[in-house]
């Protein structure tokens, strides 16, 4: 690892392309702020994009008729009614998508949701047809959230339940102290920046060499221990002097090792935990605005 940003490939001669090029999407960490989402349907995978949502700051509108909703579908809309409004009815026309910016059917009638999709796309909103792969703007994929940090496995379209595996791998691999650390180094970098303003330029590389040397040189769970004046302490003595002080300089515990690690400590990706959209960290979100397959 290098204190800076690589250069490398920047500075050589010949050409190197990109490791991939073409036939995939577009990984992203789609910001939903004020933006409103339409779920049409109320069956399980309608519940699931419901949890998928509530991660995010959108409203959403439910269409479903009554004898069609999942119990956890009414249970979603029961105990979140500041963000879900829900409509006792089908999916009746073009009407449906007036001020919305994102719809997701999943309905158990394909001809539906093509012509959801159809009117979606004269209507420039994306949309997600959980039973067309083919038409969908963009696929869900098999999630770990843990505080900021926001995981997401995608096999393309290809095959969803190895997404659910491979998933539940890399959550094993975690420490658990991984979402409270982007906590500690969100406050941390939201303090340098007020402390050293500006945008790019000097000042910019210079926060940007003295965070990644801080990063590569500290352990996860020692993020864990910052609190408001050891953040100032560390800015005092490191910032400002150019230099990386220890975890215990700053009056933390000495690092433990990851054997220590508490179960209890471990991601609950599962549970909707409050997390903030814009201190996005690690994050692999599958947004597939190219309709083509994967063909490696
Ligand atoms: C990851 C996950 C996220 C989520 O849904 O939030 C997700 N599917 C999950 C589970 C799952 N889905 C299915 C099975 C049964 C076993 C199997 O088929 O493998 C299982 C396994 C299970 O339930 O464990 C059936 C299925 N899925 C799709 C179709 C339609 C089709 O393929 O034609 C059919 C019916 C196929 C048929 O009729 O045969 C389509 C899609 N499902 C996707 C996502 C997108 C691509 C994801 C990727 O690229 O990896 C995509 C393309 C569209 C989309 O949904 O956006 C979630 C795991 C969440 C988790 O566990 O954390
Ligand atoms: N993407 C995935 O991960 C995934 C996984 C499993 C199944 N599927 C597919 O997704 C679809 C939904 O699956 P499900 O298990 O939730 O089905 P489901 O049968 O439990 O639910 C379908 C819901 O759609 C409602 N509905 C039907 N027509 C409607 C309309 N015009 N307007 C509003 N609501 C309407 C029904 O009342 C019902 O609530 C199915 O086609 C299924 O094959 C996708």
């Amino acid at each position: 690892m290098t204190d800076g940003p690589p250069t490398d490939r920047k500075d050589r001669k010949t050409f190197v392309p990109p490791a991939s090029v073409g036939g995939g999407s577009l990984m992203i960490a789609w910001q939903l702020k004020n933006k409103t989402v339409l779920i049409v349907g109320g069956g399980e995978v309608a519940s699931q994009r419901i949890e998928s949502i509530l991660g995010t700051d959108a409203r959403m509108i439910v269409l479903c008729p009554q004898k069609g909703l999942h119990q956890r579908t009414k249970d979603l809309v029961e105990h979140y009614p500041e963000r879900i409004t829900y409509y006792d009815r089908r999916f009746t026309g073009p009407a449906e998508l007036h001020k919305i910016d994102l719809v997701l059917t999943a309905v158990d009638d394909p001809q539906r949701s093509r012509d959801i999709v159809e009117l979606c796309r004269q209507a420039k909103i994306p949309v997600n047809a959980a039973d067309i792969p083919d038409l969908c703007d963009f696929f869900f994929g098999s999630q770990i959230r843990d505080g900021p940090l926001q995981v997401i496995v995608s096999t393309n379209g290809n095959g969803p339940r190895l997404s659910n595996l491979i998933r539940k791998k890399l959550e094993a691999g975690l420490s658990g102290y991984e979402g409270e650390a982007i906590k500690k180094i969100g406050q941390l970098r939201a303090q340098l920046k007020e402390r050293a303003p500006g945008i790019g330029g000097v000042i910019g590389r210079k926060r940007m060499q003295w965070m990644t040397k801080l990063c590569n040189s500290w352990e996860m769970v020692d993020f864990t221990q910052l609190n408001d004046s050891m953040i100032q302490n560390l800015l005092d003595e490191g910032w400002e002097k150019d230099r990386v002080p220890t975890i215990e300089a700053l009056g933390g515990k000495p690092t433990s090792m990851p054997s220590t690690v508490s179960s209890t400590h471990s991601a609950t990706p599962s549970s909707i935990v409050p997390w903030t959209v814009g201190l996005v960290t690690g994050v692999v979100v599958s947004f597939a605005y190219m309709k083509y397959r994967w063909h490696a």
